[in-house]
């Protein structure tokens, strides 16, 4: 598994004001969404492409068009939905499948509430998004449904990352091509598995706290 941890002032600024407590939702969603944005840039770097050939007001020239079959964006519900509309922008022609998935705050394991995904995806690129990886139970979880359902070619995306995510993530990810990129990379996991610093409950910073 390839780990992109990206260093970037604008990156760092915007990650600062997220973090802070003080932060409201409004502000706290328009953030999440423009990082998504910064780091879509890191994450389809391999996006595949095609070669077509156009006409500018000058001259013929070749370019390139994303490839088909469009790639796949999976948000893991809820706060994943929070990045979605920040990689969308950059892939418009991708398409959208979901997860919703809900850590057990006393066993810390992923249970899945909700999974809308084709079911074949053998030579699509993935790309799945989730603010936070902290045990990394949940991003574990949501790759090897696409890995069940053929994806060798699968991006995940989060804002923060800790050594324990990374850790469960090289283990669940084995052989497969599989790039990791992070916002950064925080100290670990305090007594309850939050990441620390972090910026809390994603979830609920997003949405509310709903439970
Ligand atoms: O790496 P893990 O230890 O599995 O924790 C990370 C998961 O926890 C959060 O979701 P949560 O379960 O709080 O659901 P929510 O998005 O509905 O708030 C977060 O968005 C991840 O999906
Ligand atoms: O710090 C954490 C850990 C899990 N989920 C979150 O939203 N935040
Ligand atoms: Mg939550």
């Amino acid at each position: 598994m390839r780990v992109i941890i990206a260093d970037h002032p604008l990156i760092t600024h915007k990650l600062t004001i997220l973090r802070d407590e003080q932060t409201p939702p409004p502000t706290f969603r328009l953030l999440v969404e423009e990082l998504m944005t910064l780091l879509a840039y890191e994450a389809t770097r391999d996006v595949r492409v095609e070669s077509v050939e156009i006409q500018t007001p000058v001259a013929r020239t070749t370019g390139v068009r994303l490839s088909r079959p469009a790639p796949l964006i999976v948000p893991i519900l809820r706060a994943g939905l929070g990045m979605l509309e920040g990689m969308v922008k950059l892939l418009p022609t991708a398409e959208v499948g979901f997860l919703g998935m809900k850590r057990d705050e006393q066993t810390l394991q992923p249970a899945t509430y909700a999974e809308r995904l084709p079911d074949d995806l053998a030579g699509r690129q993935c790309f799945v998004v989730d603010p936070m990886l902290a045990t990394g139970g949940s991003l574990a979880a949501a790759i090897q449904f696409l890995f069940d359902r053929g994806a060798e070619d699968v991006t995940a995306v989060c804002i923060l990352g800790t050594p324990e995510g990374i850790s469960t993530m090289r283990e669940a990810v084995g052989q497969h091509n599989v790039t990791l990129v992070l916002g950064a990379l925080d100290e670990g996991l305090d007594e309850s598995s939050y990441i620390v610093p972090g910026l809390g409950d994603a979830g609920d910073r997003l949405y509310g706290t709903i439970d």
